[in-house]
């Protein structure tokens, strides 16, 4: 059976308007990337955008590889209740954060999967793996590679979900949450008829397992 309530994280927010859209239509938790990204925002833009939320929405900031003062300092500048780590970061620099952590981790081969468990962090976020290219990518994975895993942390499934497919990767991989960027933007941008479409989709499959 399918968790009755998979959480549902839009990522790669850059306005406040458009993150408060995505809240309004059911989104659980929103993703500001500091990373270089087109995605990017500023310390400052993401601040705006947190004060902008309301209370129950989980705030997500999107790193890769920064130091670790540079981390906390935005954290605590925006108001960020989750730090999601998407580079090569150790399991003993997320030990030293301090900080709710979520680690992405390439869906590369079984082996780099099953080393998500060295991460003592409060989730981990399989994405799709790409050689050179780190996230946001578009590009799903094949979920069958998650078949029969044990991950210590709850699973994030990420990587090329869109509206048309999110239902039937729900429904196989049953996860903990689900993450998108690519699957609800035209042009580039965050488009609102997609994330609702997608946030909906969730919802149908979860309460269709459950009823
Ligand atoms: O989205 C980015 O541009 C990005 C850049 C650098 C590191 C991470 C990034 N995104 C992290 C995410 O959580 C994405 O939502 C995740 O990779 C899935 O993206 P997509 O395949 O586009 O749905």
């Amino acid at each position: 059976m399918t968790d009755q309530s998979v959480r549902i994280k839009i990522c790669g927010l850059q306005d406040a308007p458009t993150a408060l859209a995505a809240a309004k239509a059911g989104a659980d938790a929103i993703g500001l990337v500091f990373a270089p990204s087109r995605r990017r925002v500023t310390p400052e833009r993401a601040r705006e955008i947190c004060q902008a939320l309301p209370p129950l929405v989980t705030r997500v900031g999107v790193f890769v590889d920064s130091p670790a003062d540079e981390v906390r300092q935005i954290a605590d500048f925006c108001g960020l209740d989750s730090i999601q780590l998407h580079g090569q970061e150790s399991p003993g620099y997320c030990r030293q954060l301090s900080l709710r952590c979520i680690k992405a981790i390439p869906a590369r081969d079984r082996v780099t999967l099953e080393r998500a468990n060295d991460y003592p962090v409060s989730a981990i976020l399989v994405d799709t793996f790409i050689p050179g290219s780190i996230g946001g990518s578009g590009q799903t994975f094949h979920w069958q590679l998650l078949e029969g895993l044990s991950l210590k942390a709850p699973l994030i499934l990420a990587g090329g979900l869109h509206p048309g497919n999110v239902g039937r990767a729900v429904a196989l991989v049953r996860p903990y949450g689900v993450d998108v960027s690519s699957g609800v933007e035209v042009n580039g941008q965050k488009d609102r008829v997609l994330m609702k479409a997608f946030i909906q989709r969730v919802r149908e499959v979860c309460v269709g397992a459950a009823g």
